[in-house]
């Protein structure tokens, strides 16, 4: 393979900030390679910028013919053992079949996860792991799930550059590469304190002051230019803070709603990291999920964008506790401020405005507040009634 040195004008990547192991799996791709920080480019490629293999817009668009609207099509989830991905994996089994959905994770899935369908290990930072992941299994759809969220991101800035950048980077071009429709998640985190707060729309200031927020930025925007520029069947949402009860949150600043629900059924009391009026928008996770489905499978042409707020309502740490007190009245609520948190809380939207969602693919929320305290309440209490009679 001959290479030959490129001129610097015409060399769109960031050199300076790669790492050795991203400079690795370039040059394992036999497309750029960068030694001591000059770009020599294959005079064989046929353009001079393109994601990995993909060579043009029309080679993407002849990947993506594997996949027709009327078969089921094959689902690759990445870091589904997080609060959302198991609960996806049902939904999307229920729909497709069980062994047309595959979960993925860097971690242990636990027993019952395991003998509930496909089960596999994939690292996001492992390009050619994925690669083959994608190409054995020969998957049509991929949802991207896999992230460090705002609070954990904050503490590990590094880690979270490089799982939601770089990784991101990885699932990108694997999709456009074989044709897949991708999805991936942005976040109410993807706002800042200068975007309009109440509501915010879907497009305006995006400044936020997180690496999370920062990276989910970055995320919607290449999402969309590679929808553009190579065909790129990209789908996003930017979630409210979700709230479940059969999962755990991952470290984000929205987690205290759920965590009240659990002490306030097993101790009765509940201390809050959040300032009582601190509101933002949430989400019970059954529409969270029906969302995601929703706009994966919505035609093409009913998407007037790429990037959607959906929302289901909004509510402070005070608003959630007097509602889940009318169930339990004796429940105790103290405030125990977490400055990162609150930071962070107080930078987010209040309300959002998800409009376009609605008037596009006819999104509509199930759950508001009562419903949510209801059920989460049903679920949490009948959980801990099993465990104490077992
Ligand atoms: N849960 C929410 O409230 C919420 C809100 C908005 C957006 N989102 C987005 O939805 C997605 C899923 O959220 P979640 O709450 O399930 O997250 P989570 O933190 O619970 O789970 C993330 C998963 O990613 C995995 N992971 C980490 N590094 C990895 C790597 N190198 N390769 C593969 N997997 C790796 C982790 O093991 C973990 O299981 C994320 O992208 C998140 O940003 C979530
Ligand atoms: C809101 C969302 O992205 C996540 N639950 C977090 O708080 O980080």
């Amino acid at each position: 393979m001959a290479y030959v040195k490129k001129a610097e004008s015409q060399h769109v990547a960031p050199r300076c900030s790669w790492g050795p192991a991203e400079q690795r799996r370039e040059a394992s791709n036999d497309i750029y390679f960068i030694i001591s920080n000059e770009l020599l480019v294959n005079k064989d490629a046929s353009v001079p910028f393109s994601p990995r293999q993909v060579t043009s817009a029309s080679d993407a668009s002849f990947h993506s013919v594997s996949f027709s609207e009327t078969d089921h099509p094959k689902v690759l989830i990445t870091g589904g053992l997080g609060q959302l991905g198991v609960g996806l994996a049902k939904l999307l089994r229920k729909r497709f079949g069980k062994n047309n959905v595959i979960l993925s994770d860097i971690r242990k899935p636990p027993t019952h996860v395991f003998h509930s369908g496909p089960f596999i290990y994939s690292d996001i930072l492992d390009y050619k792991n994925l690669r083959e992941i994608v190409v054995n299994n020969r998957i049509t759809w991929l949802v991207h799930y896999s992230a460090l969220l705002s609070a954990v991101g904050e503490a590990n800035v590094p880690l979270a550059r490089a799982v939601n950048i770089t990784g991101l980077h990885n699932i990108l071009d694997i999709a456009a590469e074989h044709g897949l429709r991708l999805f991936v998640p942005s976040t109410i985190g993807a706002f800042g304190p200068t975007s309009p707060r109440n509501p915010t729309p879907d497009l305006c200031v995006q400044r936020p002051r997180t690496i999370y927020g920062v990276s989910k930025v970055h995320a919607e925007l290449m999402g969309e230019y590679y929808h553009h520029r190579y065909n790129l069947d990209f789908r996003c949402l930017r979630y409210p803070g979700i709230i479940s009860a059969d999962s755990q949150p991952g470290g984000g600043t929205t987690d205290y709603a759920v965590q009240i629900f659990h002490d306030a059924v097993k101790t009765g009391k509940f201390e809050c990291n959040l300032k009582p009026d601190t509101r933002l928008p949430m989400m019970y996770i059954d529409d969270c999920l029906r969302a995601t489905l929703e706009v994966m499978e919505a035609p093409a042409e009913t998407l007037s964008m790429r990037t959607y707020n959906i929302n289901a309502m909004s509510f402070t740490p005070d608003e959630l506790a007097q509602e889940v007190q009318k169930q339990l009245p004796d429940l105790q609520v103290t405030y125990s401020i977490d400055p990162v948190r609150q930071a962070i809380a107080d930078s987010w939207p209040m309300n959002f405005d998800d409009s376009n969602a609605r008037n596009d693919w006819n999104w509509k929320h199930d759950y508001d507040l009562p419903e949510l305290v209801q059920t989460m309440l049903n679920f949490i209490g009948s959980d801990s009634q099993v465990a104490q009679a077992s």
